[in-house]
């Protein structure tokens, strides 16, 4: 028997790059390659491969069988799961990403098949340089990197959570054009507090507890220090740690390196650019507005920060802003006087202002605050209950006619909505401006024998703005990623509606076409860059992009994109 030598990841990488163009390879390729024989005769157009891709994706039985055809594609033919992705991003993308990737996390030590990402444990800390190093694609320019601690709404994942750095990224080739070769998805193993996943005789990472915060700390310091050592070009984006890791490590590094937090920075940007249309559309005047936010996490305070900033850029002194906001966690409204410890990062938005009560449930605060908006990022199912909605309905309308309440179920994924869409409009009686953070259907309500009027939900997720804050950042060589690199990025998705959607009631683009998004979103991100003076780009390209304006910047940033070469 012949033994078989494995190839080693850097020359499997450049067989499978060589093979990128599938069936599409002409004869003469396929002579100049050697390719001849080893794929079957015919040539085929993309629309033919990818009609054979979208028959077997829509009859496979499962979301994860059609997960992992799509994977396995990505590997086989890049060209080809890009060209799909980008042209079917409604139907595709939920399955690339949430909500699907939460199952594969779930399972993704029984799915395992392949590496895809760098896998780097607190164990390897002394090899982290080499590590990074082995990786088979040079020079990468964008990095997502998890420790698996808080994924999506699903909790300590350990290694599994690795499926996010891996969906985030291929949203950044879909969704922004990033080069699939740039791109580099890591999870940092520290262990997991997942019972389940340390009694699983299949779990792929480090079967040990976490250590303590000040030793993943450590090891995150040299990670960061070798990442900009060993790639100095490559942006960082921190995604799914847990809530105080997660600010510490952006307040401690985004000095430091390029890098941003996406679930602190993206989320508040995406909602911020969300909350703009939501307003308008409303009824209810800005310095009207007054917010609950049930979930104080990472995202719950990334996200009331980043709509303080608008109000303050729009005027308000930063108290009267923040008193625009009321944040609820598990023991209720987060006041000064509440009598338990709170975490750091809560204490910016504790009020003050309770005259001494609290209040434990949602229902109490809406029926204290009386509020306008309410932003749900718990990741538990079923918070927004029909009283809740129902309370904030009653408090908008109270106000006058016509007018709109605003009600963001953010949760990812779907499991761990807040609400659905139906309920949303069925408890408001159809006048609910609504984003959530994972996709909904559009919903049909039967008016009589032939009339019906159908509802359509926005999806206010992050990869309306991380593709472009990430592109924005490499092309304008940013030497960091500055707040107002985020803001813009917010204030440039509000602004990318086109007169269609603005007209359908929408308040984020229609995902089809968030590479359009994403172009306008990079190009604000770089001009505030150089405004920021972070931007290392020559002066002298400044200065004609300043001439020729907008129009010279987004020809320059859709040159430099990736497009399927199908
Ligand atoms: O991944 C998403 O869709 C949004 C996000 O960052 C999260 O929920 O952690
Ligand atoms: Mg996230």
């Amino acid at each position: 028997m012949t033994s078989r030598i494995l190839p080693s990841l850097r020359s499997m990488a450049a067989n499978i790059t060589s093979l990128r163009q599938g069936l599409s390879f002409t004869p003469e390729q396929r002579i100049a390659k050697n390719l001849t024989g080893l794929i079957p005769h015919v040539m085929e157009d993309s629309s033919k491969q990818c009609e054979r891709a979208l028959k077997m994706i829509r009859t496979r039985q499962t979301n994860i069988d059609r997960y992992l055809y799509l994977s396995s594609l990505k590997y086989q033919n890049a060209d080809l799961f890009y060209r799909l992705l980008i042209d079917n991003a409604k139907e595709l993308m939920p399955l690339v990403y949430t909500p699907t990737i939460g199952d594969v996390c779930l399972q993704y030590s029984t799915l395992y098949t392949r590496p895809e990402a760098l896998y780097i444990s607190i164990k390897q800390r002394k090899s982290i340089k080499t590590i990074l190093r082995n990786w088979p694609y040079p020079n990468p320019e964008i990095c997502v990197v998890t420790d698996g601690s808080r994924i999506l709404g699903l909790g300590d994942l350990g290694v599994n959570g690795v499926g996010i750095p891996i969906g985030k990224l291929a949203l950044y080739t879909a969704a922004a054009g990033i080069h699939p070769d740039k791109t580099l998805p890591i999870v940092l193993d520290c262990g997991t507090a997942n019972e389940a996943n340390l009694k699983d005789p299949l779990y792929l990472g480090m079967r040990s507890k976490r250590p303590s915060v000040a030793e993943q700390q450590e090891f995150m310091d040299e990670f960061m220090q070798a990442a900009a050592e060993v790639y100095p070009e490559m942006v960082v984006q921190f995604e799914d740690f847990e809530s105080e890791k997660a600010f510490n490590y952006l307040d401690r590094y985004r000095n430091k390196y390029k890098c941003f937090n996406d679930d602190i920075q993206g989320t508040g940007a995406v909602v911020l650019g969300g909350y703009i249309g939501a307003v308008n559309l409303s009824g209810v005047p800005l310095e009207e507005q007054r917010l609950v936010f049930m979930g104080a996490g990472s995202a719950g305070v990334g996200v009331a920060k980043q709509l303080v900033e608008y109000y303050t850029k729009r005027g308000l002194s930063e108290q009267a802003a923040r008193d625009k906001f009321w944040l609820v966690d598990t023991k209720g409204l987060v006041t000064k006087d509440r009598g338990d410890k709170l975490a750091e990062h809560k204490k910016y938005f504790a009020r003050g202002d309770n005259n001494g009560l609290q209040f434990k449930t949602l229902e109490e605060v809406i029926e204290y605050v009386k509020p306008t908006a309410l932003v749900g990022l718990t990741a538990t199912f079923g918070v927004f209950t029909e009283s809740v909605v129902r309370a904030l309905k009653a408090s908008v309308d109270a106000g006058g006619l016509g007018r709109r309440p605003i009600l963001f179920p953010l949760s990812n994924p779907l499991t761990k909505a807040e609400c659905t869409f139906e309920q949303a409009v069925t408890w408001t009686d159809g006048t609910v401006i609504f984003a959530s953070g994972s996709p909904f259907s559009q919903f049909t309500i039967k008016l009589g024998s032939d009339q019906a009027i159908t509802y359509h939900p926005n999806q206010g997720n992050n990869v309306y703005v991380f593709p472009g804050i990430g592109l924005g950042a490499i092309l304008a060589k940013a030497t960091r990623v500055t707040d107002n690199m985020i803001y813009t990025s917010a204030a440039a998705l509000a602004g990318s509606l086109n007169a269609e959607e603005v007209h359908k009631g929408l308040i984020y683009p229609r995902i089809e076409r968030v590479r359009d998004a994403s172009v306008i979103v990079a190009r604000e991100v770089m001009k505030a860059a150089r405004r920021d003076g972070v931007s290392a780009l020559s002066e002298e390209q400044w200065l004609t992009w300043e001439e020729w304006g907008d129009p010279a910047l987004d020809k320059y940033i859709k040159e430099h994109i990736y497009d399927p070469a199908l």
